[in-house]
């Protein structure tokens, strides 16, 4: 007799599940059976693909999930003819090792226990949900081609014990004991009708439910007139309850939204509908059925590297795999759903996968309709605005990432701007409308703070000429991405940090005078400065600050490069920027020409400090700077 412990996190996870999520907990049921189901598939694909293990297999061997239930026992038995599991695999995937699935799920936890239990799914954590209503549970597996099966048994509390069993067939029996108080509930006939059909209905395998119901003999007509009271029987019932076809295969016109609906929710794991369902099913020169839903909140671990993709692949309604994050692009990641080839062969190794002409066509073609139903729900304002708050992020990736569809993806991008409310967002279409017929190009600023990037002085003379600048508050993600996207329908994308400022009425004459004429200060704020700045220039970029910073064109590409760095974990100094001064500025006409050195020093530091402040950037040295002010604020009272 083996005991062994769970892991720390799946310690943790077991707790919550017994003691925390009580909402929802119907789900259990959903969640084994789709557990079943996955082992039927990958027995079914080894069944076509692997000759002995279809030489194991009985000839009419076919994937089908029993239930049953026993009310005086208060227990819940869920049987599955799949895969099965060795002692291994019990351990691994329902024990000791806790996936990293399983400790981001614990980090998540709001405490609101209808949100946390939505998160079980999503996670992987789904047969430990059990335990919501069990107090006991065994799992007695043998694995396909194998000799010995096992038994696992815990009462979901610190630790669990496999013993060796005998068990004639593959497959896996789950045996619950109900908590007494779930028992009512959960050992009945009519709630486990109800949530299978709501959950899954759409399995691709029949599901059973087998019970004992009291039955009377029918009389005869002699033994009626001699009133004669009927025998009562027990009589096993053997009832399909589920629709078991696979849902994407059924035509479109027969199918109904709360349908898909509902095979959403068994695939996902969620349970909000989805806020967009693309079933598509193409003829020609490849035949394949899709079926994609767009979840109304962003997967969890949209952002982690090693996110589940959400996109199950099939083959003639063979399951294949569903851990194969290139079937689409990562930046559709959110994506969840099926694809049906007919044309793949079984035997597609992973490698196969990768470089297959038939999935690179189906891929092709799924993100061209996936992006143009995108499109399509554009039109609807109020579900777009929900879309974007979820899924902008990922598509301005996949503006950077996917050349063929930039500008479809451009179409679909939101952007915040100085044209638009606070919480308000501009396609890039309305922007180009917006703008003055002589304007070719979409001015945009970065950095990390919306409110600091709305009053920067950098937007100054495009206030005043009426220029729109996109408000890029996304920083890590914005600096190396918008840059990249270069044009919009043959709009430049330009920063205005580095590019020239808009309408520069001065002529060359003019602009020589006034550089003579601050020639000497510009001269003395660089050597006070030194190798903060890469320059000092006098312009007339500037309206009501006296000061700013900018990067050339060179300087921005290096930006660009730095935060990529940065992204990658590297530490990366900001490069010294140019310092620009309003020649029309109170304070630069006043130090043209001071005599005071140190105020002049002081004056220097404080305006290439509050140039920087202004623009959401720190200062190197914040004490230095408010000596400075001090000093200064003293001579002027
Ligand atoms: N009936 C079963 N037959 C064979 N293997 C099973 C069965 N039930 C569970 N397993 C194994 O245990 C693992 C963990 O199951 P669990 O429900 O916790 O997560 P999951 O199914 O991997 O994730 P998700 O719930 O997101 O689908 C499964 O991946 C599978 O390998």
């Amino acid at each position: 007799m083996a005991k062994h412990q769970f892991q720390t996190e799946v310690g943790q996870l077991l707790h919550l599940m017994t003691h925390s999520l009580y909402s929802n907990k119907e789900i259990f049921i959903r969640e084994l059976v789709s557990n079943a189901s996955d082992a039927i598939d990958k027995l079914n694909y080894l069944k076509l693909t692997d000759e002995k293990m279809k030489a194991s297999l009985p000839e009419d061997w076919k994937g089908e999930i029993n239930i049953s239930f026993d009310e005086k026992d208060k227990s819940l038995t869920i049987v599955d003819n799949g895969i099965g599991m060795n002692e291994e695999d019990l351990i691994a995937s329902i024990g000791t090792i806790a996936k990293s699935g399983t400790k981001s799920f614990v980090e998540a936890l709001t405490g609101d226990a209808k949100k946390d239990s939505n998160l079980i799914g999503q996670f992987g954590v789904g047969f430990y949900s059990v335990f919501m209503v069990a107090s006991n549970v065994d799992v007695i597996s043998k694995k396909a081609g194998e000799e010995q099966a096992y038994k696992w048994s815990s009462t979901g509390t610190g630790e669990f014990e496999i013993i060796p069993v005998i068990k004639e067939s593959n497959g896996t029996v789950i045996y619950i004991k109900l908590k007494d108080e779930e028992a009512q509930e959960f050992a009945s006939k009519y709630r486990i009708k109800n949530i299978v059909g709501k959950y899954s209905n759409h399995i691709a395998y029949p599901i059973f439910l087998n019970y004992q119901e009291e039955v009377s003999e029918e009389l005869s007509e002699e033994d009626k007139k001699a009133g004669k009271e009927p025998e009562k029987k027990l009589e096993k019932k053997h009832e399909k309850i589920n629709e078991a076809t696979a849902l994407w295969t059924q035509p479109k016109a027969k199918l109904k939204q709360e349908e898909y609906n509902d095979f959403y929710k068994s695939i996902s794991h969620d349970s909000q509908d989805p806020l967009l369902t693309i079933h598509t099913k193409a003829e020609g020169v490849n035949e394949y059925t899709t079926l994609f839903y767009i979840p109304k909140t962003a997967p969890m671990d949209m952002y982690r590297a090693d996110y589940q993709p959400g996109v199950k692949l099939y083959v003639k309604r063979v399951f294949i795999t569903d851990d194969e994050k290139e079937l689409l692009p990562t930046y559709l990641r959110f994506v969840r759903g099926i694809i049906d080839s007919e044309d793949l062969p079984l035997n597609v190794s992973r490698e196969i996968l990768q470089e297959n002409r038939i999935l690179a066509n189906i891929k092709q073609s799924s993100v061209k309709k996936i992006l143009s139903e995108i499109k399509k729900l554009s039109k609807d304002e109020e579900k777009y605005e929900e879309f974007i708050s979820q899924y902008n992020r990922p598509l301005k990736e996949g503006a950077y990432q996917d050349f063929t569809n930039k500008e479809a993806i451009l179409e679909l991008l939101r952007f915040k701007s100085t044209k638009t409310e606070l919480g308000k967002m501009t396609s890039l279409e309305s922007y180009k409308q917006r703008a003055e017929s002589e304007q070719k190009a979409i001015y945009y600023i970065v950095g990390e703070n919306e409110k600091v990037l709305r009053n920067s002085p950098l937007l100054e003379s495009y206030k005043k000429n009426d220029i729109e600048v996109l408000v890029c508050d996304d920083k890590e993600l914005d600096e190396i991405i918008t840059p990249a996207l270069q044009a919009y329908k043959e709009w430049e994308f330009k920063d205005i940090t580095s590019c020239e400022p808009p309408k520069v009425e001065q002529s060359e004459e003019e602009k020589k005078e006034v550089e003579e004429k601050f020639q000497d200060i510009t001269k003395k704020i660089k050597e006070v400065l030194g190798e903060a700045v890469k320059e000092v220039k006098v312009t007339n970029r500037l309206s009501d600050s006296a000061s700013c910073v900018v990067k050339d064109a060179s300087d921005a590409q290096m930006a660009q490069m730095m935060q990529m760095m940065r992204a990658m974990g590297q530490e990366m100094p900001e490069s010294a920027p140019i310092l620009e001064i309003n020649p029309e500025h109170e304070i630069v006409k006043k130090l043209n020409g001071c005599k005071d050195d140190s105020l002049v020093e002081d004056v220097s530091w404080v305006l290439l400090d509050q140039a920087k402040l202004s623009e959401g950037m720190e200062v190197t040295d914040a004490v230095s700077f408010a000596q400075r002010v001090s000093r200064i604020t003293a001579k002027a009272l």
